[in-house]
């Protein structure tokens, strides 16, 4: 039986790209905001549209010689999911997320990188990869070569343990929702995880994580933070093009940096 989803030279059939329109590329970047492609893309050389299909936009440009795919995930651990299984299908190896955070320890500015060693999984789409007791944790040489390039861009940051919710409001414990209603399981959770040292709470890197290390792949998560959870639940879109433009010259130089290791 021969399927469009199965056939690794296909276009894949949720993000729209084939492997003959990604030219080699092993890195991907990955924004969740299909709006924020086109910015990353633009800190690459020779950038290009590929495909808009669903949440996935995708653009192909170069670091140097080095072909770089940057593709949105859209919101939250499913899309995610589905995005990683056909780009490793297409022959992508290095996953780097590039999102937006809210912060949950006071030390943590508007507009910090937060550089993930491992996520907690407040999500559901990992658990069809892997137990529960298995650890969503980050590559370690692709986290170092972000480190180095938050370094090198004199960028405040911050490595840690990120907690990726399948849900913006409840299970971030925000009661600013339409009902205003958390359940009592994430009553007093922001709270629990701040003194478990976890740094923020977002959607994505958990998935990504397990995913990719269940496929013997490699991934990373850099996020900027828009939202300081110990003062407000409410997010501050007045520091978003800052971040977007620290996530995509962080994101730059990473590739840079981890490509001239000349790892598989
Ligand atoms: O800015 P992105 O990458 O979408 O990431 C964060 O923003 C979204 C929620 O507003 C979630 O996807 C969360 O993880
Ligand atoms: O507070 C925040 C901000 C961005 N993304 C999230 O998931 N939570």
């Amino acid at each position: 039986m021969t399927g469009i989803v199965s056939d690794s030279t296909a276009v894949q059939y949720h993000i729209g790209v084939s492997r003959a329109m990604l030219r080699g590329a092993r890195y991907v970047l990955l924004p969740g905001d299909p709006d924020r492609v086109e910015p990353i893309a633009s800190c690459l050389d020779r950038a290009t549209e590929l495909a808009r299909h669903r949440e996935y936009r995708s653009a192909l440009g170069y670091v140097d010689d080095t072909p770089v795919l940057v593709m949105s995930t859209g919101i939250g651990s499913p899309s995610t999911g589905i995005a990683v299984e056909e780009l490793a299908r297409l022959g992508v190896t290095h996953f780097l997320r590039l999102g937006t955070t809210g912060a949950i320890q006071p030390h943590i500015a508007l507009g910090d990188l937060i550089i993930s060693e491992g996520a907690v999984r407040l999500e559901g789409t990992s658990g069809h990869y892997a137990p529960v007791e298995y650890p969503a944790v980050a590559s370690l040489s692709l986290t170092q070569k972000l480190v180095e390039a938050a370094l090198h861009h004199n960028f405040s940051y911050q490595t840690g343990i990120c907690c990726s919710s399948d849900s913006f409001w409840p299970g971030q414990e925000r009661y600013d929702s339409f009902s205003g209603y958390v359940q009592r399981r994430f009553q007093g959770s922001l709270d629990e995880w701040q003194h478990l040292g976890v740094l923020n709470f977002e959607m994505e890197t958990s998935a990504l994580f397990t995913i990719a290390r269940t496929f013997g792949l490699h991934a990373a998560s850099l996020c900027g933070v828009i939202a300081l959870r110990t003062q407000s639940e409410s997010v501050q879109e007045g520091v978003y093009a800052q971040v977007k433009e620290r996530l995509a010259l962080v994101a730059r130089e990473t590739v840079k940096r981890h490509a001239a290791l000349g790892a598989r």
